[in-house]
């Protein structure tokens, strides 16, 4: 006879059995098997980033095996995992000397000291960077001190944009993060939740940085081409493209991208329905290069005269009047909620009779209720536990970057309810 804890066990046991056979269905449908952990080309579901129902799979697989280990391990292991672990260390240092394009040009695999040469790194460092991150199933180690890519560290090659995003994370948000504590028991900084307040500012001010965070970002070539590429890559992280399938894009006829970055959601969009005509707003600088981005990427929605791009500051100005949807995606959750009210406020003022404006953020809901989400079955915690760590770190970047934040349904249909008069 089971107790109730075993109970609980063997229902974990079967959501990670459940969720994982779900999975597995995801990448045969496409006709192309499964994938294997130490494969060196991507899946052709891997590339077809809106799969929402492979996500739903791993976030009930991830939350459920997180909370069976986290049961059964004893809680000193548990607790010294949250903090004995570099990935995002040996990742950085992956990233920036681009080891991955290296072993792009050796499929069967380099040895390190050839490797090390060619990053101009130190041979048994780099062996250690790449066996600790081996152990994730990032690199494999062919044989002794040879190592080759496998699917997860192709997404550490500078041409990819997921790598970009994981970039801006391992080099800059990890120094933010790096002062949490301290910023949060500084005087000046400990109550703040102005912008100018945030652990970044904190961690950056030692340096003689002043700059805002989208100052530090537009006065930077690399970080700016990094960041932006890296929006692409974000949307593709968390699946964002959903969208496109899930708004009835084909009964309007104009959108509005504000804050568009250069074109993460706005290309796809255009490319899936050609009929839309499509305005990308963002401040000028990223305008200029959302225009190099378009001209790259989707040159026939250019010819048409259906895409035009016009400069925006959103606490100065007010977006191009009229149009039927006003998109803001990941927009809001960079702000306070004074300034994303303020935002809000000047979109108003650009809209008409029948337009809408569209807020596209990931959604936090508590442990203990799901404003209406839909729920993790029991025992896992409702809220996917672990498998939700996605948004509720997101929400932590937010706070370390900019003292802004994610929010719950509530949280989005309070800042919503904007005052006609700004
Ligand atoms: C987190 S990114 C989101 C980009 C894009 N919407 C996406 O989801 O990929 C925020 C965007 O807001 C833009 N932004 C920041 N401050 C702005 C301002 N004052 N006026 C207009 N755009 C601004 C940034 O340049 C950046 O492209």
């Amino acid at each position: 006879m089971m107790d109730l804890n075993e109970v609980k066990l063997e229902a974990l046991l079967d959501i990670i059995n459940s969720s994982a056979r779900q999975a597995i269905a995801e990448y045969k449908k496409t006709g192309h098997g499964v994938p294997s952990a130490d494969s060196t080309t991507f899946h052709p579901l891997d590339l077809a980033t809106d799969s929402l129902a492979l996500k739903k799979a791993i976030r009930l697989l991830e939350g459920a095996y997180h909370q069976l280990s986290a049961t059964l391990a004893p809680p000193q292991h548990t607790a010294f995992n949250f903090v004995h672990n570099y990935n995002w260390a040996c990742t950085d240092v992956a990233l920036r000397a681009r080891i991955a394009d290296v072993l792009d040009r050796h499929p069967e695999g380099l040895h390190v000291d050839k490797l090390a040469d060619a990053v101009n790194l130190d041979k048994s460092k780099t062996a250690r960077v790449l066996r600790t991150l081996s152990l994730m199933g990032c690199f494999k180690e062919v044989k002794r001190d040879v190592f080759a890519n496998t699917r997860v560290s192709l997404i550490l090659q500078s041409k990819n944009n997921a790598g970009c995003h994981v970039r801006h994370h391992s080099q800059d948000v990890s120094k933010y993060a790096g002062v949490l504590y301290e910023s949060m028991t500084d005087l000046e900084f400990a109550r703040s939740h102005e912008v100018d307040k945030a652990p970044r500012v904190f961690a950056l001010r030692k340096d003689g940085t002043e700059d805002t965070y989208w100052e530090m970002i537009k006065n930077d070539d690399d970080r700016r081409g990094n960041f932006h590429r890296g929006m692409v890559g974000h949307s593709e992280i968390v699946g964002a493209s959903a969208v496109l399938h899930h708004y009835p894009w084909d009964d309007i006829s104009s959108v509005v991208d504000i804050g568009s970055s250069i074109g993460a959601f706005s290309i796809p969009l255009a490319k899936m329905f050609p009929h839309l005509k499509i305005t990308d707003q963002d401040l000028p600088e990223i305008i200029k290069q959302a225009q190099t981005a378009w001209e790259r990427d989707a040159p026939e929605a250019l010819l048409d005269g259906h895409v035009e791009f016009v400069a925006l500051d959103f606490f100065q100005g007010v977006p191009v009047a009229g149009k039927d949807v006003y998109y803001l995606r990941n927009i809001i959750h960079d702000w306070p909620d004074a300034e994303a009210t303020q935002i809000l406020c000047n979109v108003r003022k650009a809209m008409g009779s029948n337009s809408r404006v569209l807020i596209h953020e990931c959604v936090l809901f508590h442990s203990t209720g799901t404003d209406g989400l839909s729920v993790a079955p029991e025992p896992m915690l409702p809220n996917f536990g672990a498998g939700s760590r996605t948004a509720y770190h997101q929400d932590l970047t937010m706070w370390f970057s900019l003292n802004a934040k994610e929010r719950t349904v509530d949280e989005l249909k309070i800042i919503g309810q904007v005052p006609s008069i700004a």
